[in-house]
């Protein structure tokens, strides 16, 4: 039974599910990086907010590790590359709090324009100041977002039923998706000059990092009110204070911080600053959502193979797993068959399907056809780290899906490129399930590849079988199974034997001298 780790506050709902799909789960939260380390290495799967962080630490200490859920969207507290580097699948649940955070920067705006926690405190101090508190409406002034995606895009609906103006600047936002939106698209700076209020939506990257530096404070329109609901690092927190203390900045309303938990900061104080402690998510509806969220994928991933929200693979339904499953199978052993005939030479590696798989989503093949093959190098190689580790050697990988009726009704053709040349292996299902090879460097020869198994490669002649059975014979190995294919009578032909027993060194030279043998090699397949 798979086990996970909720590390992170989560709600109930998801230790819940976990335990119906028959996965072990603890709830440990608010661990130490040191007490996290101790204890991640019993764990299949981890469960997470934006508290737990995941770097290589935690990672070189989560040796079981196979899956990492992060119930809500910003995956900045997970080492992602490194992770992908282990094998390690990074999930996140994209959708789950994004009204809720667009409804959190809507309030926050609304905060500033009528200055409410300043009124509130004043209030309840009994003080009754009418006249110190004007603000202003936000019907007819215009909204700067910054990042137009999920949360952005719900934020400038919202915006534009208080009937605001949306100025959109994102790189990414096409002209046809700005018109369906409602919203401008616009440059940073015509954004800057335009806006009476700025709302930050984009993930915290090398490009957004002070996207709202000193600089571009600057261009800001004066009385600018600016929200930041995305991440800490989006804007330069001592140009703001800057800002704000000179009045340039008219308000300013942080739910994240540079370093979080931010229990200090020169901001705290200052007139028109609003904060909060990254509470973008925190309604019921949106960590029930995730928690559900995160929950079914992790479950689905550990215990069928399906991949749901993914940031490192292929998604992967838990309805196409099964029938990827034997195919994935079929691509691990094609391409492990293929690496260790062809080893350190490969420069690239081609991945046709055809018939039946090629109706099917060729990614999830490809890794598995790269895990096979790069598990010549490393024990540690599974589908999540083989594609990165293909990209780190400078292998040339291309998938092909043809559309023409073979002999098979289904075939998975691996073509590897060295200096010499290319050299292809393919393979089919038999009874949809079970992987077999058809064809081997252009030779038919049908065979399960499995277990210890011994590849020959010979000058087809009479009694070279029976030379060969007794040599082994001699040894006490034990033939499993027999397969030859040759390319004509009389000239080369290929034996792919399973064995029982062990092939030491000096039996493998001893079936290298007999006559007519020009290779032998030892496979091992899973
Ligand atoms: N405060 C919270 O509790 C809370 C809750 C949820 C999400 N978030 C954060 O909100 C942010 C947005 O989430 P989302 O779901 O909308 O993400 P998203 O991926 O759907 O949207 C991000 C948008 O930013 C745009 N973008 C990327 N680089 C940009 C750049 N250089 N300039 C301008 N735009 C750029 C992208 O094109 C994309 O449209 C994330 O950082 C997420 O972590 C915070
Ligand atoms: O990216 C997110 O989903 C938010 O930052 C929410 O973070 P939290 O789960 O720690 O509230």
């Amino acid at each position: 039974m798979p086990k996970v780790l909720i590390s992170d506050k989560m709600d109930p709902k998801a230790a819940q599910i976990f335990r119906d799909r028959g996965v072990q789960v603890d709830e440990i939260t608010g661990k130490t990086p040191e007490e996290l380390k101790a204890i991640i290495g019993d764990y299949d799967g981890l469960a997470i907010r934006s508290s737990t962080k995941v770097t290589k630490e935690i990672l070189d200490a989560a040796t079981n590790l196979k899956v990492i859920g992060r119930a809500g969207i910003g995956v900045d507290n997970v080492d992602i590359p490194y992770a992908s580097s282990k094998g390690v699948v990074v999930m996140n649940t994209p959708f789950g709090n994004s009204i809720t955070t667009a409804e959190h920067a809507i309030a926050l705006m609304f905060a500033l324009a009528r200055q409410l926690p300043e009124a509130d405190a004043s209030t309840q101090a009994g003080k009754w100041e009418k006249n110190r508190f004007m603000g202003v409406e936000v019907t007819g002034k215009v909204l700067g977002l910054i990042g137009a995606g999920n949360i952005g895009s719900i934020v400038a609906d919202r915006a534009l039923g208080l009937r605001m103006k949306v100025v959109a600047y994102d790189p990414f936002l096409t002209p046809e998706r700005a018109i369906d939106m409602g919203v401008e698209k616009a440059t940073l700076d015509e954004l800057l000059a335009k806006a009476d209020f700025i709302t930050l939506h984009t993930p915290l990257t090398d490009q957004t990092r002070n996207i709202l530096s000193k600089e571009n404070l600057a261009k800001t329109k004066k009385g600018v009110r600016i929200v930041n609901c995305a991440r800490g690092g989006l804007i330069d927190e001592a140009a703001l204070k800057e800002g704000l203390d000179s009045g340039h900045i008219g308000g300013a309303a942080l739910d994240v911080f540079v370093t979080e938990p931010a229990k200090e900061s020169p901001l705290f104080g200052t007139p028109n600053f609003v904060s909060t402690p990254h509470l973008g998510a925190s309604t019921d509806e949106a960590q029930v959502n995730v928690a559900i969220q995160v929950a079914e994928q992790l479950s689905d991933y550990l215990l069928d193979g399906g991949v749901t929200n993914a940031l490192n693979v292929p998604s992967l339904s838990a309805e196409e797993a099964p029938k990827l499953k034997p195919y994935m199978a079929l691509a691990e052993k094609l391409g492990s068959l293929i690496g260790q005939l062809e080893g350190d030479g490969i420069k690239g590696v081609a991945v046709e399907v055809e018939g039946h798989a090629a109706e099917l989503n060729p990614k999830p093949i490809t890794a598995a056809v790269l895990a096979g093959l790069m598990r010549v190098y490393s024990d540690t190689v599974n589908m999540v780290n083989a594609p990165f580790l293909a990209k780190e050697r400078g292998l040339d990988v291309r998938e092909v899906r043809h559309d023409r009726e073979g002999d098979y009704q289904t075939l998975v053709r691996v073509t590897v490129t060295t200096d010499s040349g290319e050299r292809s292996v393919a393979g089919t299902l038999f009874g949809h399930a079970q992987p077999r090879l058809v064809e081997l460097f252009g030779i038919k020869v049908e065979a399960d590849l499995a277990g210890t198994m011994l590849y020959i490669v010979n000058k087809d002649a009479p009694g070279f079988i029976g030379r060969l059975g007794s040599t082994l014979g001699a040894a006490e190995v034990n033939i499993g199974t027999f397969h030859l294919g040759r390319r004509n009578q009389g000239g080369e032909a290929v034996l792919l034997l399973s064995v029982d027993g062990t092939v030491t060194e000096p039996l493998r030279w001893e079936i290298c001298n007999l006559a007519g043998v020009n290779t032998v090699k030892l496979l091992r397949f899973a």
